[in-house]
C-alpha cells in the first residue's frame, strides 16, 4: 500500500513578520535611550534582482524605524572608489551596519571589499574575522550571514531537532553553504556539504534529516532525492521555463515525501531580510556596549 504524506509548510513570510514586529519594538526602546540604528546598503550597477532586494531592505528598515540609506554607484565604479565609500562609512559613528549588495561588477574584487568593511559594522557577517568567530564557535557577539542565520531561526521556530541529526547542505558558497555548515555544526548536527564535484550527490541528500539546498539550479532536488520525513530548506531563487520565480527543490514532488518544507517565494527570502533587520539592531546595541563588557 502506498503511504501518502504531505509536508507541513514552513511559512517564512509569517515568521519574518513576527520577527520584524519584535525588532520594531526593540528599535523603539533603543530610541528611548538615544540610539537610532542605521543601515547603509551599497549597490554597484543596475542588476535588476539586486535592485529589488535592496529596495525591499530599505522599505523594511523604514517600517521598523531603522534609518536606511542606499548608496547607488554606477556599473563603472572602480575598486578604489568603492573602497573609499566603505572607508567613509567605517569612520561615520552614526552608521551601525554596512552591506555591499552581491554580486558586484567583474572589475571589483569581492573579497577585498568584504575585508575593507569594519568587522563591527559587517551586518552581512562576511568579514574573515566574523567568519573565523563563526567557525571556531566563539561565544562572543558577532554578525553571521543573514540567510543561514534566518534558516536556523526557522528550524528553531518549527521545533526541528538539530543535535545528532544528519544535515546535508547542497552548495558551498560563502553567503549560504559554508556559514550554514558552521551554524549546523555549532548546533551539534552531523554535517555533510555536497557540491558540483561530489560523486553521487543524491546518495547524501537521500540520507539527510535536514536538507538545505542552495545551488541556483531550478528543481535540482526531486522527491526520490529526499528521505521520507526530512526537513527541506530551499534557498533557490530561480526562474522556470515561463520566467516564474521557483526554487532549487521540485516543491510539488518533494512535499509528498518531506516532513517540513519551505516554499519559494515566501520561505527563506523574507527571513533573510528579517534577520538583516535584527542584526542591524544588534550591531547598534553592541556598538554601545563595546568596551564595557
Ligand atoms: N550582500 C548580500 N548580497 C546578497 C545576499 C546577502 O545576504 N547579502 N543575499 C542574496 C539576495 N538577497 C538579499 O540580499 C535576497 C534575496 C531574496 C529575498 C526575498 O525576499 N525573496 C522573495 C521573493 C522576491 C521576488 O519575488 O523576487 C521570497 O523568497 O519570498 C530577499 C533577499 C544575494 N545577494
Amino acid at each position: 500500500m502506498k503511504v501518502t504524506r504531505v509536508a507541513e509548510l514552513i511559512d517564512g513570510k509569517q515568521l519574518a513578520k513576527q520577527i520584524n514586529t519584535k525588532t520594531k519594538t526593540e528599535v523603539a526602546a533603543l530610541k528611548e535611550i538615544g540610539i537610532t540604528p542605521k543601515l547603509v546598503v551599497v549597490i554597484v550597477g543596475g542588476d535588476a534582482a539586486s535592485e529589488i532586494y535592496v529596495r525591499s531592505k530599505h522599505r523594511k528598515a523604514e517600517q521598523i524605524g531603522i534609518i536606511s540609506e542606499i548608496k547607488a554607484l554606477p556599473e563603472t565604479t572602480t575598486q578604489a572608489e568603492l573602497l573609499a565609500v566603505i572607508e567613509a562609512l567605517n569612520q561615520d559613528d552614526q552608521v551601525h551596519g554596512i552591506l555591499v549588495q552581491s554580486p558586484l561588477p567583474s572589475q571589483i574584487d569581492e573579497l577585498a571589499i568584504t575585508r575593507a568593511i569594519a568587522p563591527t559594522k559587517d551586518v552581512d557577517g562576511f568579514h574573515p574575522e566574523n567568519v573565523g568567530k563563526l567557525y571556531t564557535n566563539a561565544q562572543l557577539d558577532f554578525p553571521v550571514s543573514c540567510t543561514p542565520k534566518g534558516i536556523m531561526t526557522m528550524l528553531e521556530a518549527y521545533h526541528v531537532p538539530v543535535a545528532g541529526k544528519h544535515a546535508v547542505i547542497v552548495g558551498r558558497s560563502n553567503i549560504v553553504g559554508r556559514p550554514m555548515a558552521a551554524l549546523l555544526l555549532n548546533a551539534s548536527a552531523t554535517v555533510t556539504v555536497v557540491h558540483s564535484k561530489t560523486a553521487d550527490m543524491m546518495a547524501y541528500t537521500r540520507d539527510a534529516d535536514i536538507l538545505v539546498v542552495a545551488t541556483g539550479i531550478a528543481h535540482l532536488i526531486k522527491a526520490a532525492d529526499v528521505k521520507p520525513g526530512a526537513t527541506v530548506i530551499d534557498v533557490g531563487m530561480d526562474r522556470d521555463e515561463n520566467g516564474k520565480l521557483t526554487g532549487d527543490v521540485d516543491f510539488d514532488g518533494v512535499k509528498e515525501v518531506a516532513g517540513l518544507i519551505t516554499p519559494v517565494p515566501g520561505g527563506v527570502g523574507p527571513m533573510t531580510i528579517a534577520t538583516l533587520m535584527q542584526q542591524t539592531v544588534e550591531l547598534a546595541k553592541w556598538s554601545e556596549t563595546r568596551g564595557t563588557k
